[in-house]
């Protein structure tokens, strides 16, 4: 498929520069900067094309001494200053390209509002969820610009064609160039990478593709050389050549695109691919444990990897398994059972062009399919291994590099004519912030390196922006405050830092999933590119200045453009040949001057103690998160504790309320019936004895009395036990402290009011009985007589009153509820108005503290109130003396049927006195007098 039209694409590639363009030839290798020496004398004022970082002045008042420092320090030379045009004064600044790559919604948040608005091909609006504003007011929305912004349909083959094809452009042309994606988990980076879970073209990855067309495009030009490379460009000749013993059968189905890069045809080419991982801030080669130790002649025939007939993915796991489970299994074999997995140290690259991981593994391969098999094993290695380490292989970054050397033809067996350019893409581990992962321990730390290392990344790229910005300033003055790149802070940005400062092209992916991933964190990684996308990558890094010889340098320079003009016609071939004839010697010596200023001279001693204080940073950050973490647990712990506290006390004392409250509730229905009841039978004998002659005072009487008060025993010591003795006739009784001191008049009976042939009746009642005093007196000398308490008229009236006294009380708590009657002295005068009022009289509660029930005094101890509280469970109701006394009673419900409304309106102090059973009521209606039944009542007993 041929790719979309771009400035970059292959059509619009221009060819390899001339030779005597200075500024065409990057900064990797030995030939390059000598050649580069040789065409500057030679070509002095013909730049064809801007000039690039690591290019030369010319003599020796042209070489100029260049900070190796992140190209604070550049000065131009004299010789560059005269140039009219100024162009190779200064290399053309580059920004580093940002690209902007929206996800598709997943499939659950399919109809999901992104929070991102594409405004043009550029831009995007970021408008904050509602829910991510304070107090619900909406935040003011972000414009990011990018240098393109794909929107979720885009195509892969479309996102390749202008995000990595430059790229590979550049690098088969001899530049380096560098390429990360950038976001959260769940964003696209690994689709953008490696490509979708099938097998299909269209969603094979940038990684695949440019693969592809690194091969492509050199096909028929491979180097036959023994060649292996060496730290970051250099390379070596060998006696034998190192074939790989792996091959993906697989690979040759996979759909390959047929894209193609225009090369130079005077070089041959031979590919070399690496694949590392940095996580936790170690560095390891991923290749180490999937590709064989020892080396394979091409005779002799390499193992064919097994597969089964699987899914893409697992397709890719069993091949890879297979290497891996071998090598890793006999890695483990050696280290005891355990697999061990050497970390990799970064080295200062000889050349001076930045720093290589020393022992990394550069795996030369010549067809695409063994490239895209080691990657494959690679790819599968780190997953691998990061199941063994328990986590997920997305927290590392992932990085696999693409090795161009060329080779010129001219010199086909000369090292040093040997160009090495590089192609680096970086999976990035997921850039989401630890105090969102919710992670512990390991993983804390794992997060936190993550972090760092992207933290760091910005950083670097921030303080690359301002440094550019003063640098570009007006005045001396800024530039003094250039600021220290922190490239050292973290293994990622020291390996790349060379691309950074001069030593390629950069690109940034950002990939963005604004659906169901969080808008904090996206809106962190946008900000991020928005600093990165302004560094320039064309800084100058360290500048490699051969030496000329004299009388070499006026030659050359009288030449003018002819030695361009012959190298461009013969070749690199002939151009070296030439040397020889014309005594150009080619300097085995480098020289690379660097100016050392104070100020780098210490910054190493600045750096250690940056590091370290950036450690310790990093592990009080660690640490308090770790607390804050494990504070938030705690608190978590107790809330639940307490919460569950306070619902069993609750429900405890809403089971103690509720008991209560039935009680409470029972004690008043049997008290407001039993009252009721003893009005009823205290008016009916008045009115059966008046007519049938009954007697006043019967022991039956008597024992209904005593029944009665029993009840009202029962009651309140059921209200007692029941915890509330609001109801208690008591001294402590807050009623009665409350006990308002308005007279109270008392209803009383006169005997006038009785009927003549009543009084008859109870005259000769009490007559009978030797008895003169009225009812209550009759009553009260006989319960004198059972507490042998005799003869004292007075005190018995007293404690009559009281009782009435109670009573009434207890009327007044009954009126509160609303379900008892009411006696009031207009009522009883309304209802009785032959029975006259005594004189008012005051209400106190002193003397009442002289007399209490026996329930009165019984109640507290017996069911002291803190005891029933001490009970953590009170789950059962035990039935309380009032249950036993009602069962005992067998009180009937009917009673309320039988009583009249209006003897509610009796005085009920007469009640107290007259007592009748219901089974006395039935003998009255069979007409058996009074004093028959207490006959009966005595002789039974
Ligand atoms: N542009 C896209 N088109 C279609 N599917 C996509 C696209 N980007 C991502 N996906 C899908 O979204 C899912 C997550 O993507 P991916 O694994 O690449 O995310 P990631 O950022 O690499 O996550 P992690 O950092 O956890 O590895 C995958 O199933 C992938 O197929």
């Amino acid at each position: 498929m041929a790719p979309a039209p771009t400035p970059s694409s292959s059509t619009a590639k221009p060819r390899l520069p001339p030779k005597s363009a200075a500024g065409t030839t990057p900064a990797t290798g030995r030939v390059t900067r000598l050649r580069a020496a040789k065409e500057a004398s030679t070509t002095p004022s013909t730049p064809a094309v801007p000039r690039q970082p690591g290019l030369l002045a010319m003599g020796k008042e042209g070489l100029r001494k260049v900070s190796g420092k992140n190209g604070q320090k550049e000065k131009p030379t004299p010789a560059l200053r005269t140039k009219p045009d100024g162009a190779a004064s200064q290399a053309p600044a580059e920004t580093l390209k940002a690209f902007l790559r929206i996800r598709p919604p997943p499939a659950a948040a399919s109809d999901a509002r992104p929070y991102l608005e594409i405004q043009s091909t550029t831009d995007v609006l970021m408008r904050a969820p509602i829910e991510n504003s304070r107090h619900h007011v909406p935040k003011p929305p972000h414009l990011f610009s990018f240098d393109q912004v794909f929107p979720p349909d885009t195509p892969q083959s479309d996102f390749f064609t202008t995000t990595t094809l430059p790229l590979v452009d550049k690098l088969l042309a001899g530049e380096n160039g560098l390429m990360f994606t950038y976001g959260v988990s769940n964003s696209g980076k690994s689709y953008t990478i490696q490509g979708g879970s099938t097998m299909e073209a269209e969603q094979r990855g940038v990684l695949p593709r440019a693969i592809d067309v690194v091969f492509n495009s050199i096909e028929g030009l491979e180097s036959s050389a023994k060649l292996q490379t060496q730290g970051l460009a250099d390379v070596v000749f060998r006696d034998n050549d190192e074939y790989l013993n792996i091959v993906d059968p697989l690979a040759t189905q996979e759909p390959k695109i047929p894209d193609t890069i225009k090369v130079d045809r005077n070089f041959s080419y031979a590919i070399f691919v690496s694949y590392s991982e940095v996580y936790n801030e170690k560095i390891f080669d991923l290749l180490d444990s999937v590709l064989p130790t020892s080396p394979a002649t091409p005779t002799q025939p390499r193992p064919r990897a097994t597969y089964d007939k699987a899914p893409r993915g697992s397709r890719m796991q069993s091949f890879s398994a297979v290497n891996s489970s071998f090598h890793m299994a006999a890695m483990a074999n050696g280290g005891g059972g355990v697999l061990k997995r050497q970390a990799l140290s970064l080295k200062n690259d000889p050349e001076g062009s930045g720093k290589y991981i020393a022992g990394l593994k550069d795996v030369r391969v010549r067809t695409r399919e063994e490239a895209l098999a080691v990657f494959r094993s690679g790819q599968n290695a780190r997953q691998v291994f990061g199941t063994l380490a328990n986590r997920e292989s997305s927290r590392s970054h992932g990085i696999f590099t693409i090795k161009v050397v060329r080779i010129h033809n001219g010199a086909p067996l000369d090292p040093d004519s040997a160009q090495v350019s590089r192609l680096a893409i970086v999976d990035l581990a997921g850039s989401e912030r630890n105090k969102n992962t919710h992670t512990t321990g390991d993983r804390l730390k794992e997060a936190g390196n993550i972090n760092k290392s992207l933290m760091v990344l910005g950083q670097c790229l921030e303080v690359l922006r301002a440094n550019q910005q003063k640098l570009a300033g007006p005045g001396p003055a800024a530039k003094k405050r250039i600021a220290v790149v922190p490239f050292r802070h973290s293994k990622l940005t020291e390996i790349f830092q060379n691309f950074f400062v001069g030593d390629g092209r950069a690109v940034i992916v950002i990939n963005v999933n604004p659906f169901d991933t969080g808008f904090d964190e996206n809106s962190h990684v946008m900000r991020f590119s928005a600093s990165a996308r302004e560094v320039q990558t064309t800084a100058h890094n360290k500048v490699t200045v051969p030496v000329i010889p004299k009388d070499e340098g006026s030659r050359s320079a009288g030449d003018g453009g002819k030695g361009k003009a012959a190298k461009e016609g013969d070749g690199w071939g002939k151009m070296t040949a030439d040397r020889e004839s014309q005594g150009f010697v080619m300097v085995e010596e480098e020289l690379e001057v660097e100016e050392q200023d104070p100020e780098s001279e210490d910054e190493d001693e600045k750096d250690a103690l940056v590091e370290y204080l950036f450690e310790q940073l990093q592990e009080m950050k660690t640490r308090l998160y770790e607390s804050e973490m494990r504070s938030a647990a705690i608190e978590v712990e107790v809330r639940e504790e307490v919460a569950r506290e306070m619902q069993e006390s609750m429900q405890r004392m809403h089971e103690g309320f509720t008991q209560r409250f039935n009680e409470h509730a029972l004690a008043s229905e049997l008290k407001a019936d039993r009252k009721i009841d003893i009005v009823m039978r205290s008016m009916t004998p008045a009115v059966s004895r008046t007519y049938r002659n009954i007697p006043e005072h019967s022991p039956a009487d008597v024992t209904m009395e005593e029944e009665d008060r029993s009840f009202e025993s029962a009651i309140d010591e059921s209200l007692m036990a029941s915890g509330d003795d609001s109801m208690v006739t008591s001294n402590s009784d807050p009623f009665l402290a409350k006990a308002p001191t308005i007279p109270i008049p008392t209803v009383t009976i006169s005997r006038d009011s009785v009927p003549a042939h009543a009084r008859e009746a109870g005259a000769t009642d009490k007559e009978r009985n030797g008895d003169l005093v009225g009812s209550e007196e009759q009553y009260d000398e006989e319960e004198g007589e059972e507490s042998g308490d005799e003869g004292d008229d007075v005190d018995e009236d007293e404690e009559s009153e009281e009782e009435e006294e109670d009573e009434g009380l207890e009327d007044e708590e009954d009126d509160s509820d609303g379900s008892a009657f009411t006696i009031s002295a207009n009522e009883a005068s309304d209802a009785e108005s032959d029975q006259e009022l005594s004189p008012p009289r005051q209400s106190s509660a002193s003397p009442r503290k002289s007399k209490q029930t026996p329930a009165k005094k019984r109640a507290p101890s017996t069911y002291p109130l803190v005891a029933r509280e001490s009970s953590s469970t009170p789950q059962t109701i035990t039935p309380g003396p009032l249950a036993e006394r009602v069962s005992q009673l067998e009180l009937s419900d009917d009673d309320d049927d039988e009583v009249p409304v209006k003897s509610t309106k009796k005085k009920r102090t007469l009640g107290k006195k007259k007592v009748v059973t219901e089974d006395e009521m039935e003998r009255h209606d069979l007409r058996i007098s009074g004093a028959e039944v207490k006959r009966m009542m005595k002789a039974s007993k």
